[in-house]
């Protein structure tokens, strides 16, 4: 579903990942982890499209999204959630799904099911406007917003962005959920290391634009030591529960 060999990626033609190799497949949910600054939104934005690859080949669906109209992608299947969440913030919570819905009236009717079913706590604030939500209900919306488009790619930037870890805890299930019922590959990005290897399969470390670790979910918490130093001292594990 996502496959990078060799990847350079960057701004006005200077990398700031390098040699970025990664594969996410269907139904499974991997990690990008690493310290501020790593190249983390940098590869997400070279995979939906919006950057354009310096070296190394970008596969998303079979196709190498080496275009600079990145709603081509989305149109294929291709989710990108970033970390300003895109919503439309006048608009209601209901407004704001309706114009993610895609293809038949039927189909549009299963994606509001499905996204009833996953996120209930949105079903009562359905009249709100998205701009009245709080931060973890405006990211439940954004990622409604994402599964009503009908992904088989979706690429999540920091959705636990000041939120609380419960909460997180509660979305970073919903994501798993949503990758084990659709089928969807899913790549995110988040800050909540110990939270997110709860539900990972895999995860790479990203840091200074390289990957420094990578491996199952199972290794990188049996990896704790190392995985804690490629944050270079970030206490990354710190809401771990102690020995
Ligand atoms: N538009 C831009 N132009 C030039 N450099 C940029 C741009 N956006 C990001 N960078 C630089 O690229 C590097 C990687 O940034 P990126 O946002 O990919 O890191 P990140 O791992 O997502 O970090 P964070 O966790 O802080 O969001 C940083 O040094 C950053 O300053």
């Amino acid at each position: 579903m996502i496959t990078l060999e060799g990847v350079a990626a960057g701004y006005a033609g200077s990398a700031v990942v390098r040699d970025l190799s990664l594969e996410v497949r269907a139904g499974e949910v991997v990690g990008l982890l690493g310290p501020n600054g790593a190249g983390k939104t940098t590869t997400l934005l070279t995979i939906s499209g919006i950057l354009r690859p310096l070296a190394g080949t970008v596969t998303v669906l079979g196709q190498q999204p080496q275009t600079r109209f990145p709603h081509r992608l989305a149109r294929q299947g291709v989710a990108h959630v970033t970390e300003s969440r895109n919503l439309f913030y006048e608009l209601t919570v209901d407004e704001n799904l309706r114009i993610a819905l895609r293809g038949s009236k039927a189909d549009k009717q299963a994606r509001r099911d499905e996204v009833d079913e996953l996120f209930p706590a949105l079903r009562p604030l359905r009249k709100r406007k998205a701009g009245l939500l709080s931060g973890g209900e405006q990211q439940m919306l954004a990622m409604a917003r994402a599964l009503a488009s009908k992904p088989q790619v979706l690429l999540l930037d920091e959705m636990s962005l000041g939120l609380a870890p419960i909460i997180v805890e509660r979305l970073l299930a919903t994501v798993r959920e949503l990758a084990d019922r659709t089928g969807c590959a899913v790549l995110l990005v988040e800050q909540h290391v110990p939270l997110a290897l709860e539900v990972v399969d895999r995860a790479y470390v990203l840091a200074h634009g390289n990957v420094v670790l990578s491996g199952t979910a199972e290794e990188l918490r049996g990896n704790a030591q190392v995985l804690e130093s490629s944050y270079l001292g970030d206490s990354v594990l710190a809401d771990e529960p102690g020995p």
